[in-house]
Parts: structure tokens; C-alpha cells; sequence
């Protein structure tokens, strides 16, 4: 099988072109690739493909094998790959996901695609579509103990399930020990969720440290800026532009009022090319 490594801000995947290649098991395939000893090394696995719906289609793989509805690194990393290997020619594409069709703004350089800007579409908040078991018509803000640590925490969906926790220094957070017990509590989130630590440095400005349903914590996560951004407007702790600080590098988020939708802007890169055996994996 033919693939490209690529990452956006470190969160990394290998991405394959499925105008080329067949990928029957693809969940079995991702636990395969993302192995960093015995296999690739990335958080999971990303198809290219044809869509009927719009320019081109994508499926993400989490490394456990399990399919995440969307990605938001990952779509930047497939707009480079379709862009700089010839694809197509336009800057301005459409993919589909099965969180809806996104609208993506390359942003060329010397005719390689350096970031993009994505319409992320509309954060959700109701808790039977985040989703997260709730009597309230929101979570937000509300208090949840995990590990013997009190939190405070509002739920969003950018098509997948986010769970947003603030805390004093993202750096003392054990994400290890905290991550596992949001992500694996069923009660509260019957299709598990991401989790987002949230450091507020000022009203344009927060860090942020993520546990992924499916991947453990990762160095980056797009769809999870997005929903931590929006937790923060609702909190009335940011303002409508923030620079996400994450452990591989900054997004640019911004909510847009009269469209009500998230835009991320963030570096897309390729690491390499490669062919790997997956014999007797599919
Ligand atoms: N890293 C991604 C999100 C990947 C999917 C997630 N783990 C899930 O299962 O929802 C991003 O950049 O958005």
C-alpha cells in the first residue's frame, strides 16, 4: 500500500490515495500503521476518495481502529495532499466527511500549499447531538469529578464529541490518569469523547492540551480548538479570535457571529512517502 505521512501542528496520519489503492479493513489497517514500533507511527489512518457530493471525500481512522466523524487537522492535511500531488488545480475545494460537507481556502506558496483555512460549519451544543447524557439544554460549565480532581465542564460537537475542562497550567495536567476516565465514562458520553484541557492566557489567547477518543493524547487536534473556542465564548473567557497554543504548534481560530461557524487556520505538511506490506492485515 502506497501512503504519504503528513501531520498539522503534529497530529499525524498516514493518508492514502484511494483513486490508487484499495484499503478493505480500513480499522484494522489503521491499528496496524499507527503502531510506532511495529508499524508507521501516527494517531491514525485518513483515506482519500471520490465523493459524489462534493470534490473529494475523506475517511479518518483513530489509531485504536475505531472512525472518527471528523477531522480538522486532517482535512488541511488532505487539501495539501490533493492540491501539491496534482489532484486538482483549484484552491478552493469542497470534502466530505461524515460530519457534513467542509469548505476549505488553500493558501499556496511557490505552488505547494502551506495552510488552509477551513469553514468548520456550526458548533453544537445540545447534549442528545453532542452527545452527552444531560437534563439541561446545555452543558456548560458544569461541575464533574474525575480522579479524585473537580472540573468544571462544557460539552460541544464540531461533528464529534468534545469535552472542555479549564485549568490553572495545561503543564500540570496528569492527561494521562484524566483523559482515559472522560473519555471511557459511558454514563456521560455513550460514543466516548475528546477531551480538551484549557489554559486562558488572556481573551486571544489559550493554551491547550488534548486526550483523543481513540488516540490518547496527541499533539495537536483541530475539531477540538474549534470546540474549545467556542467553550470559551460561552464562558465569556475569550473573544471571537483566539490563537490556540498547542503542544505542536498554534491554530488560528475564529467564530464567525452571523454565520454562527467555527474557521481554523493552520499549517498542512509532509513528512514522507512510503510503501508498507499489509498483507493478512485486511
Ligand atoms: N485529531 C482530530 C480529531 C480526530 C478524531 C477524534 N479522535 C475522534 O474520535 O473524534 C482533529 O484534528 O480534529
Amino acid at each position: 500500500m502506497k501512503f504519504t505521512k503528513m501531520h498539522g501542528c503534529g497530529n499525524d496520519y498516514v493518508y492514502v490515495n484511494c483513486f490508487k489503492e484499495e484499503v478493505k479493513n480500513a480499522g484494522a489497517v489503521s491499528r496496524f500503521v499507527s503502531d510506532r514500533h511495529f508499524g508507521i507511527g501516527s494517531d491514525g489512518l485518513i483515506l482519500i476518495k471520490s465523493s459524489e457530493v462534493a470534490d473529494f471525500k475523506m475517511a479518518m481512522y483513530n489509531s485504536d481502529g475505531s472512525e472518527g466523524e471528523m477531522c480538522g487537522n486532517g482535512i488541511r492535511c488532505v487539501a495539501k495532499y490533493v492540491y501539491d500531488y496534482g489532484l486538482t488545480d483549484k484552491e478552493q475545494i469542497s470534502i466530505e466527511t461524515k460530519a457534513g460537507i467542509k469548505h476549505l481556502e488553500l493558501q499556496v506558496n511557490g505552488g505547494k500549499v502551506e495552510t488552509v483555512t477551513v469553514d468548520m460549519g456550526s458548533p453544537i451544543t445540545t447534549p442528545a447531538e453532542v452527545p452527552v447524557i444531560s437534563d439541561r439544554d446545555i452543558v456548560l460549565a458544569e461541575k464533574i469529578t474525575k480522579g479524585g480532581m473537580d472540573y468544571e465542564m462544557t460539552c460541544v460537537s464540531m461533528g464529534n464529541p468534545h469535552a472542555i475542562v479549564f485549568v490553572e497550567d495545561t503543564s500540570k495536567v496528569e492527561i494521562e490518569k484524566a483523559g482515559p476516565l472522560f473519555e471511557n465514562d459511558k454514563e456521560r458520553f455513550p460514543n466516548r469523547t475528546n477531551t480538551e484541557f484549557i489554559q486562558v492566557l488572556d481573551r486571544g489567547t489559550i493554551n491547550m492540551r488534548v486526550w483523543e477518543r481513540g488516540a490518547g493524547e496527541t499533539l495537536a487536534c483541530g475539531t477540538g480548538a474549534c470546540a474549545s473556542v467556542y467553550a470559551c465564548i460561552l464562558n465569556e473567557k475569550t473573544d471571537d479570535e483566539v490563537l490556540v497554543h498547542l503542544l505542536g504548534g498554534d491554530l488560528k481560530i475564529r467564530y464567525d457571529r452571523e454565520k454562527n461557524h467555527m474557521f481554523m487556520t493552520g499549517p498542512a505538511t509532509v513528512v514522507f512517502d512510503g510503501e508498507i506490506d499489509i498483507t493478512g492485515i485486511e
